[in-house]
């Protein structure tokens, strides 16, 4: 037999045979192995089949032919192997790889062994048949059956192929059927071979490793995708089969375990990382999420175990920077308090040229750039709340959360699920998913907490935690969340005198108390700034909020109105404050034909009969004393309140339409009035 076209041991030879015009990197990479005989037939038959894949063939045997697959595979990855006989099963106990084996086929078998018969000499007579690791039973009973005169013989590796041969000779056998190492050592020792393989059991191989390749190369492209899709994370990612080996991870998780993405596939990853302890989640263990130390930083990890059809085969790392987690966290909370986030007003928007409102226009631009909690003081209607907004605006918390809470509008249970939120399951009737209260939802930004005079004492207390501590415990949780949430608070009582009556915590108050605003009510203001406010707000009024000035034409005569309205309220002791104005405003343009006489004059009788407010008593208390003024005020107030309310029937929306103030403002006029 001729060996000298044989390729020489060792040397790997790609078959570049193709369609023209296919792009051979699409085609799947499909190794031969076999040495010597086999080899020749495994390279001849796969040209044949070079338009549906890439071949190279490896012209080596067992171990030899392992390392050589092991390293092909590394350099241009390998989807199917195509071996025969000993060395081919040797090669697929030791390679990731699928192969497909060469078989022997009985129709095969009966012609190699009748081209066998034919070269026999009288001498050696007798027909030798080879096959590895045991003879086959059928055969021998064929023989006996027939009187073939077959001499079976089995044999285990390299090891024992030389003492096969002799054992051959010793037998008397003249030719041999056998595998590619065994036939071609026989032809060596001078015994005619016949191969065991026929060519169609060859082209049978060779297209089984077709699919066994395009299967593998489906499930290298997703495998690709896969890690293309974990490469675009910020997270650090890596998958590890159920013995723990890396499967696929991306750049982010290499870097952090310290090595070349393309060397750690394959290792073993608790002996690459063992502080993320993987073995752990292999073994069944949920996981969850845990802070660990990884390449010189603080991770948060979370280990999940991956389940296939009710099997474990692996499982899956993210390593996260705390600092991604708390920034997603403030959008997420941000996005969440969106429900309140409106800011209407500006520190501009705070009108007046007295003094007073000069000063505390001014303090609340240098408070505004500050951090620390501020109480606001004032009575109703007089720009608490705008101040709030205002501070909140020009600080550097503007375009976060400004979300406000009317702490006497509520009622305790329900202020304290608003403020503090809840856990699902905390109690009867508890949302499933529980609740994020105002404080976590206010996070990064400011929390407004109007009436905090009202607060009810349990509550002050978890308040005050909050402010103490950072952190916000919600209703039936044990695990606090941390905010970053400025508090400004405010109220129309006497804090202090709350305080010194035991009905408001003192260590509150002065945590509340850091920086403080007193706003004047509008009676205090002087005569100007209630003519400032009044033009301003009847400016903003729809259809009047244009190029013409209020006094020229045609708004001179709303000007005049507005100039009697005023002078008839000289002495008002303006309780509801602008807010108030503002509804006079708001009644001035409704009854404005109704309010001058035939000349289009102002009429002061009629001005009197629509603005009942400022009649005798209160006129009158305006030249008393400021104690006997607020008295007299209050007074009014109760009975207006009262008188209002019996006109509309009770609707307390209506009443407070019709004063001018908040229902919380409203409700406890009318709690002051049944006193
Ligand atoms: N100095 C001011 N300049 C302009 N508008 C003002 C001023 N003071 C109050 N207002 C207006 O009066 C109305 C009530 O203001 P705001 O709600 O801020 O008062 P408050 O003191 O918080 O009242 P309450 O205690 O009843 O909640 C708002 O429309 C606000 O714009």
């Amino acid at each position: 037999m001729n060996e000298a076209s044989e390729t020489k041991p060792g040397k790997s030879l790609p078959l570049r045979v193709m369609a023209a015009g296919a792009d051979a990197s699409q085609l799947p990479h499909i190794v031969t192995v076999g040495r010597y005989r086999i080899g020749r037939v495994l390279q001849k038959i796969s040209l044949l089949w070079s338009e549906q894949a890439r071949f190279t063939h490896v012209a080596a045997s067992f171990d030899e032919a392992v390392a050589q697959v092991q390293a092909l595979n590394q350099r241009q990855p390998i989807d199917a192997l195509v071996g025969a006989g000993a060395s081919g099963a040797w090669v697929r106990e030791r390679v990731d790889i699928p192969v497909s084996m060469v078989e022997v086929r009985g129709l095969d078998l009966l012609q190699a062994l009748r081209q066998a018969k034919l070269q026999v000499s009288p001498e050696a007579p007798n027909v030798g048949l080879v096959s590895f690791e045991a003879p086959s039973p059928i055969v021998a009973q064929f023989d006996q059956l027939f009187g073939l005169g077959l001499v079976q013989m089995a044999y285990q590796g390299p090891q024992d192929a030389a003492a096969c041969i002799q054992k051959l000779q010793a037998a008397g056998v003249g030719a041999v059927v056998a595998p590619g190492l065994i036939s071609d050592l026989a032809e060596q020792a001078g015994m005619p071979s016949v191969l065991l393989y026929s060519e169609k059991s060859v082209h049978q191989a060779l297209g089984d490793a077709l699919l066994l390749a395009r299967h593998k190369q489906v499930e290298r492209d997703r495998h690709r995708r896969l890690e293309t899709v974990i490469g675009q994370l910020q997270d650090g990612v890596v998958a590890v089969d159920e013995q723990g080996r890396i499967q696929a991870l991306n750049a982010r998780m290499a870097l952090l375990l310290g090595a070349e993405l393309q060397a750690l596939h394959g290792r073993l990853l608790d002996e690459v990382a063992p502080v993320l302890r993987v073995a752990q989640v292999l073994q069944g263990d949920e996981g969850g999420e845990e802070v660990v130390q990884l390449a010189m930083r603080t991770l948060v990890l979370r280990r999940a175990p991956i389940w296939e059809n009710g099997r474990l085969t692996g499982a899956l790392l993210v390593c996260r920077d705390p600092a991604v987690i708390q920034s997603a966290d403030r959008s997420l909370r941000a996005n969440r308090s969106q429900r309140g986030a409106g800011v209407r007003w500006r520190l501009e928007d705070y009108v007046g040229e007295s003094p007073a409102t000069q000063r505390v226009r001014q303090l609340a631009r240098q408070y505004a750039a500050t951090e620390a909690t501020v109480l606001i003081l004032g009575e109703s209607g007089t720009g608490k709340e705008l101040l709030a907004q205002g501070m909140h605006s020009a600080s550097r918390r503007a375009g976060q959360p400004f979300l406000a809470v009317n702490c006497a509008a509520l009622s305790e249970s329900l202020l304290e699920s608003e403020l503090f939120g809840y856990d699902e399951g905390a109690f009867t009737g508890a949302r499933r998913g529980g609740k994020t209260g105002l404080i976590e939802a206010a996070h990064t930004g400011t929390l407004f907490l109007d009436e905090i005079g009202d607060m009810p004492l349990a509550l002050q207390s978890r308040l005050l935690r909050v402010l103490q501590e950072r952190e916000v415990l919600r209703v039936g949780s044990t695990t606090p969340v941390p905010v970053d949430v400025r508090v400004m608070a405010a109220t129309h009582a006497d804090l202090a005198a709350q305080v010194e009556k035991g009905l408001f915590r003192r260590d509150l108050y002065y945590r509340l108390a850091v920086l403080r605003l007193q706003t004047s009510p509008l009676r205090e203001r002087g005569a100007a700034d209630v003519a400032l406010l009044a033009r301003r707000r009847l400016a903003s009024r729809p259809g009047l909020k244009d190029e013409t000035p209020l006094a020229s034409t045609p708004h001179a005569a709303l000007d005049l109105l507005l100039q009697a309205m005023l002078a008839h309220a000289a002495d008002y002791g303006w309780p509801g404050n602008v807010r108030e104005l503002d509804n006079w405003v708001e009644r001035l343009l409704a009854c404005q034909p109704h309010l001058c006489d035939a000349q289009g004059q102002p009429d002061a009788a009629r001005l009197a009969e629509v603005f009942v407010e400022c009649a005798a008593p209160i006129a009158a208390a305006a030249t008393v004393s400021k104690t006997r003024l607020k008295d007299s005020s209050r007074e009014a107030e109760r009975q207006r309140v009262l008188q209002v309310l019996q006109s509309v029937g009770g609707n307390q929306t209506r009443a407070c339409e019709i004063l001018g103030i908040s229902r919380a403002t409203l409700w406890r006029r009318m709690k002051a009035a049944v006193e």
